[in-house]
């Protein structure tokens, strides 16, 4: 079985989709990463962000084992992933990693912007996970206050629109709902009720036989 979990900055999406993964034994990936880990890259390396070439060789030469996932959830890793991921160059270099993911036997969870749409269309359960961005971005607030990071939520909030705008406006793979997925707007929902209405969503798409 693949679940395709997408939906906006901040909106919980990873929360559940690791939680999904450990509830029906699923590997799981969380997509965001490997933008977040060019966007790094390309900031250590000082490649611009409109080098498209360079920042699709970046791309390519990504190695998923390396990548930090607690570091690379730092505010300034979200803002640089977005810019490298509007670009189809960087876009097609990541492609087939995430398909093969998807596509082990046995099945996985992924989670990011165009999982239900582009990377794996033809997942048995879709679920789109979306919040009010006031809600998201309070949410991402705590979280960086707690990392240590000093920002306002103001700051939050606005970096949470912009990249709305720029992951829903791009011309490659935007943010958009797939026709098929179940859209979950948690916002008012702490992290237990939003698992478990997620839950509950995929329960009823779930092939009989978990496959
Ligand atoms: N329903 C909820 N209510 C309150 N806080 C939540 C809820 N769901 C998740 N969180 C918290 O909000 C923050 C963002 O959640 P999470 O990382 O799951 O979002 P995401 O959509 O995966 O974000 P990203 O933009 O990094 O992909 C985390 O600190 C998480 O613990
Ligand atoms: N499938 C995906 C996943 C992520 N992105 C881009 O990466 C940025 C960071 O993602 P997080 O989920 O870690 O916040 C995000 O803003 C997107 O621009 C993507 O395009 N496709």
């Amino acid at each position: 079985m693949i679940i395709a979990i997408d939906g906006p900055a901040a909106s919980g999406k990873g929360t559940i989709a690791r939680r999904l993964a450990a509830h029906y034994r699923l590997p799981h990936l969380d997509t965001g990463l490997l933008y977040r880990g060019v966007g790094a890259r390309a900031l250590a390396e000082h490649v611009k962000f409109d080098d498209e070439a360079a920042l699709a060789a970046l791309a390519g030469g990504l190695d998923l084992s390396t990548l930090d996932p607690e570091a690379l959830k730092a505010g300034i890793f979200g803002e640089a992933a977005s810019r490298v991921a509007a670009l189809a160059q960087v876009r097609a270099r990541l492609l087939a990693l995430q398909q093969d993911f998807a596509r082990q036997p046995g099945g996985a969870v992924l989670d990011g912007r165009d999982i239900g749409t582009v990377i794996a269309p033809e997942a048995e359960v879709k679920l789109f996970v979306t919040a009010k961005p006031e809600a998201r971005a309070a949410r991402r607030h705590r979280e960086l206050l707690q990392r240590g990071e000093s920002v306002t939520l103001d700051a939050v909030l606005a970096d949470i629109l912009k990249r709305d705008e720029r992951d829903s406006g791009r011309a490659s793979a935007p943010l958009i709902c797939a026709a098929d997925a179940d859209i979950l707007d948690n916002t008012g929902l702490d992290v237990e009720q939003s698992w478990q209405a997620a839950l509950a969503l995929v329960e009823r798409r779930r092939p009989a036989d978990g496959a």
